[in-house]
């Protein structure tokens, strides 16, 4: 499908304005183990410009865009964002578009589009500000014919592959980010598409001085010279960078001419898959070539950063006293030690050539110098250019009114965080909690157990079936809330990740909004089947319905804590799964329905098991509450009965004392105190999956 390239203004639909800024990356090296990923990797990109970075698959493009986007730590280089060192506050000015589409797949795209902007625009938009910018977003990328269908997924499909990597793009576009990092953005997409799409993304990063980097596998030539900047990757190295219509000339300079009519892109390609010797003769180019990119953030700090042939010439035209030459190596944390073997060895060659060690702050005024433009330009002209963020600045008119919310530690308040997610856990939990599956499940369980204890008389003889459907119906809740539970942070799990990295929102508030969004739908199935099933085993009355009741859903609600807890410790849902086996097991076998001769040693583990306490509490609230149980005509186990029951007549007119029928299985605690555990351990339980959240599995 072909895309149409609409025009970009973003102050029409009152996007907040970002300061623009430079990326710049120095001598980058990345190591996992043993296995250099990336080795000495330098490049930059400045406001305005796209830069692409290709190389054959395994390259390690990823792994740079990664190291740039600051979620994963170099083992060695430096990466500086507006001539500052990369920290977390850039966090919100970076968007990163992965190369996977990771979204809620029963949300409708205006949905996902939506619930991004209430959570990631400020709270000085409004509501209309915010929708305005979602048609505006959905119009750029050609959207709006399908903002209603579902995202879908692999079973049950909704967008197009094509769609989906658009709305990736659209949910970070949103947020009108400075920098743009995207994976990958036109794989899977037909030609014209990717070409609309890089054209979208040239004109926004020129129109709005966007800084975009994006990583292409095999661009077309019209998407090749779409792209302002190259990097090319080698083996985690350099292989070229510079000027993408320099490229074909550079690989001329070192002996391998493009054949006519070629796909540039294609011909790099090859190249740099090519013999070892051609692979080393592009890398040596690339190191000594004219693209070196040591000095590329220059004037955007006051103090130099430089090679020794820029250094030199600084102190002639600018007679400045001392000069501190850095590399952004000798700072660099280096664990990785066969990386820093070599970033060691590059820093001692360099001090061994240039042994000066002093140190210079430019005066700002000689920037405008003659000399300093002839540097700054020489640079320029070599594709090696230092940037001015002021003049960005300027020229965009955002220097002073920029809207830097950026820099608020989260882009919303709590209350519309929690507000927001709240609605969107409801509209997610819904379809998967209320499934047609899970209510016929619901509907005939409760229909089944209704048939089996049917008006069953409050006799001592029915008096183990009436507990036989407590101990069903706490039993059956707990494991299927637990096991709902476990399974409901792996779905989301990398949704919540992606946005937590994105610095979308507290984890506080999406873990408040997800016990609160999805209370009503845990409560519905538990509440039709108790109606269901306690009016076909005969209604006692509403207080002693209610407060029954009552005692299921706080069973259900403390069943679901532990299924939240291990969903949130186990990342691999078999052992998740494996842990809620057992405990659930041993609650049951602990319950005080299964075994009531437990060991005197082994009395302790009913007192860890939480439906224990809710089983008894059921028994106390039927026994004491509801209607009296009358003893058995002959051959009581209850010694009241036996004393009282001489005659038939005055057996059945006389009631079990509930005392009896609760020692029967054990010493029972009172109903406040049952009550008073569960909910002490279903908050300590709640607050302990806080803390997992919050500190364990962290996204960079
Ligand atoms: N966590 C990791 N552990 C071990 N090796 C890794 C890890 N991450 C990446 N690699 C390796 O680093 C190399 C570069 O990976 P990366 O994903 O950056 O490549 P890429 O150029 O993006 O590839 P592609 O184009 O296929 O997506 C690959 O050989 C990969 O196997």
């Amino acid at each position: 499908m072909m895309l149409t390239v609409h025009p970009i203004s973003i102050v029409s639909v009152g996007w907040p304005r970002r300061r623009p800024l430079t990326v710049v990356f120095k001598d980058v090296s990345l190591a996992i183990g043993k296995t250099t990923i990336l080795s000495r990797v330098g490049g930059s990109c400045r406001p305005g410009e796209v830069l692409a970075i290709m190389g054959p698959s395994g390259s390690g493009k990823t792994s740079l865009l990664n190291a740039i986007s600051g979620r994963v730590k170099p083992s060695c280089g430096t990466i500086t964002i507006g001539g500052a060192p990369l920290n977390k506050r850039h966090k919100r000015q970076i968007c990163y578009v992965l190369q996977e589409d990771i979204f809620f797949a029963n949300l409708t795209l205006r949905q996902t589009l939506m619930y991004t902007a209430l959570l990631r625009l400020p709270d000085s938009m409004t509501h209309h500000e915010k929708t305005k910018l979602v048609d505006h977003v959905l119009h750029l990328l050609h959207l709006q014919h399908c903002q209603h269908t579902r995202i879908g997924e692999v079973m049950n499909r909704g967008l197009s592959g094509g769609e989906k990597k658009r709305t990736n793009i659209a949910c970070e576009l949103l947020t009108n980010p400075s920098i743009m990092l995207l994976d990958e953005p036109t794989s899977g997409l037909d030609s014209s598409t990717a070409l609309s799409l890089m054209s979208t993304l040239k004109q926004f990063a020129e129109k709005e001085h966007k800084t975009v980097i994006v990583t292409l596998h095999q661009p077309s030539s019209q998407i090749f010279y779409k792209v302002d900047r190259l990097l090319l990757l080698c083996n985690g190295q350099n292989a070229y960078f510079g000027d993408t219509r320099k490229v074909v000339e550079h690989f001329a300079n070192l002996g391998l001419p493009i054949a006519p009519h070629y796909n540039p892109a294609d011909f790099i390609l090859e190249q740099v898959k090519g013999p070892p010797e051609i692979q080393e003769r592009l890398i040596q180019g690339a190191a000594e070539g004219p693209q070196r990119i040591n000095n590329f953030n220059l004037p955007e700090s006051m103090k130099l950063q430089t090679s020794p042939s820029i250094h030199s010439l600084y102190s002639k035209y600018l007679s400045l006293p001392s000069v501190h030459v850095t590399t952004g190596v000798e700072n660099s944390q280096c664990p990785w030690d066969g990386v820093c073997t070599t970033c060691q060895h590059h820093f001692q060659e360099y001090n061994r050539t240039c042994p000066t060690d002093v140190s210079v702050t430019i005066d700002v005024d000689k920037k405008e110098s003659p000399i300093y433009n002839k540097i700054v330009g020489e640079e320029e002209d070599s594709g090696r250019s230092s940037w001015s963020e002021e003049t960005v600045s300027e020229a965009s008119g955002s220097s002073s009114t920029c809207e830097e919310y950026s820099d608020l530690q989260w882009p919303t308040s709590f209350f519309t965080q929690f507000k927001v997610l709240t609605r969107r856990n409801f509209c997610v939990a819904r379809p998967i909690i209320l499934s047609w599956l899970n209510g016929a499940q619901t509907v005939i369980l409760a229909v089944i157990a209704g048939l089996l204890w049917y008006q069953a008389p409050r006799t001592e003889e029915t008096l183990q079936d009436i507990q036989g459907w407590m101990f069903f119906s706490t039993h059956y809740w707990m494991l299927f809330i637990l096991f709902a539970a476990l399974q409901s942070f792996p779905a989301e799990r990398e949704v919540i990740t992606k946005e937590r990295a994105s610095g979308s929102y507290r984890v506080s508030a999406y873990y408040l909004a997800k016990m609160v969004g999805e209370l009503p739908l845990t409560f519905t199935l538990p509440t039709i089947y108790f109606f269901i099933s306690y009016t076909m085993m005969g209604w006692d009355n509403c207080f002693t319905g209610l407060m029954l009741l009552f005692m299921l859903l706080l069973n259900t609600l403390v069943a679901q804590s532990v299924g939240l807890l291990i969903g949130a410790v186990c990342y691999d849902l078999q052992v998740g799964i494996t842990i809620a086996a057992i405990f659930t097991l041993f609650t049951q076998l602990f319950g005080g329905y299964l075994a009531n001769r437990i060991p005197p040693w082994l009395e302790w583990a009913k007192y860890l098991s939480m439906v224990h306490y809710a089983f008894q509490n059921m028994n106390i609230i039927q026994f004491v509450y509801g209607t009296k149980i009358s003893c058995s005509r002959e051959n009581s186990r209850f010694s009241s009965c036996v004393e009282f029951g001489r005659s038939e007549e005055e057996s059945q007119s006389h009631s079990i004392p509930v005392e009896e029928i609760l020692a029967e299985r054990g010493e029972p605690l009172s109903l406040w105190m049952n009550t008073t555990i569960l909910i002490i351990f279903m908050v300590m339980v709640r607050l302990l999956t806080y803390i997992m959240l919050r500190f364990m599995h962290r996204p960079k």
